[in-house]
């Protein structure tokens, strides 16, 4: 596949933010947030990628960054094999960078933020279909709103047209907020912890939607969730892949089955142990698989491998970084664990 099948890549992509320092501090540089570091990844058309990791890892920047709404301090994102941000900067791109941004859309955790407070819910969705089908007259745009709503299940539509964001639920607050999003035609929406407001019984509902939808309007999902299991349930019944963060890293990616039956990086497995509905079947330890509980600074991260710290599987020679390694089929992951000649397993054990 060459980077102009992919809808985006990104390469080698860093994201370090400067935090400045308080009053007391003007004399001191400022810290740098190391957000995003050294993240490769591809999407392709009709994929779908789950991120997953705890807070602060860098979920949300990598996802900003890959639709053009954040800007890389390093590396390159390719929206269609166009450098976004060349587009950005260039008179005259390929593709326009306005088109890039249409292109790829988000919806967020909460939906009221992407919804204006004062237009109702058929004004709302009346503004993409302006962009993307200028041809269409009031009426057709009516028949077309109409048909969406009843097709995520909000009838009659006529009513749910007419109501503003305060009279509906937070569900429907997030279908509406889909359907604006779908409305832009994209080949790549940015779920930003979409499901995860929403009571535990929706969220299948949700991430069902979110996919029969995908089929409709041809388009892939970047979904980022704290939640192993739902990013395991959205990915695995699209056959899409998971990633796993750790502190600005993407330590370990791959198909779902095969990480979840086969996981190689030792974070992975923790998030596992934290997910026991994931296999409420398999017995499980109750200690934590973790050398400390303490999560290290993102502005001071450890050297060499940031999981170090916390590994139960931690060596001396962790304490240098391991490379990405092809661990199977789309499957790689960032742990001397998966080079069986490494220098690692003859190297003593860190000390608690
Ligand atoms: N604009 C910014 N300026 C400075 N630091 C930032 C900025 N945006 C994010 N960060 C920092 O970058 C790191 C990653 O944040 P990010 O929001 O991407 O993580 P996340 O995994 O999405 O977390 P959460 O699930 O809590 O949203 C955090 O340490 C955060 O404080």
């Amino acid at each position: 596949m060459s980077s102009s099948d992919h809808v985006v890549s990104l390469e080698g992509v860093n994201v370090h933010f400067e935090e400045e320092q308080g009053f007391l501090d003007v004399f001191s540089d400022p810290e740098t947030v190391r957000a995003v570091d050294d993240i490769s990844l591809e999407i392709a058309e009709n994929d779908v990628v789950a991120l997953v990791g705890e807070s602060g890892c860098g979920k949300t920047t990598l996802g900003k960054t890959a639709i053009g709404v954040q800007r890389p301090t390093g590396g390159t994102v390719h929206y269609r094999g166009q450098d976004i941000w060349a587009a950005k900067d260039e008179r005259n791109p390929e593709i326009p960078f306005d088109e890039v941004r249409k292109s790829l859309q988000i919806i967020h955790q909460d939906p009221g933020s992407s919804l204006n407070p004062n237009k109702s819910v058929r004004h709302s969705l009346s503004s993409p279909l302006q962009v993307t089908h200028p041809e269409m007259d009031t009426f057709e745009r009516r028949e077309r709103i109409y048909e969406m709503l009843e097709r995520v299940g909000m009838t009659p539509p006529d009513d749910y047209a007419n109501r503003f964001p305060h009279q509906l639920s937070g569900g429907e607050k997030q279908r509406i907020a889909l359907i604006r999003a779908l409305l832009m035609n994209p080949d790549l929406i940015l779920a930003d912890e979409a499901v995860s407001a929403l009571d535990v019984s929706l969220r299948i509902d949700m991430m069902d939607l979110m996919l029969e939808l995908q089929e409709a309007f041809n388009t892939s999902y970047l979904f980022i969730s704290h939640n192993l299991s739902n990013a395991s349930y959205l990915a695995g019944k699209a056959d899409g892949r998971i990633g796993i963060m750790y502190l600005g890293e993407l330590v370990e990616i791959g198909p779902v089955d095969e990480v979840l039956a086969n996981p190689q990086h030792p974070y992975t497995k923790v998030l596992m142990w934290a997910t026991p509905d994931l296999h409420p079947d398999v017995e499980r330890d109750t200690d934590s698989p973790l050398r400390t509980i303490d999560v290290p600074d993102p502005k001071n991260p450890p050297a060499g491998c940031r999981f170090h710290t916390r590994c139960p599987k931690a060596r001396e020679a962790c304490k240098t970084a391991p490379p990405t390694t092809a661990v199977g089929d789309k499957h790689t992951t960032r742990c001397y664990r998966a080079l069986e000649d490494h220098d690692y397993w003859d190297s003593p054990t860190l000390d608690e």
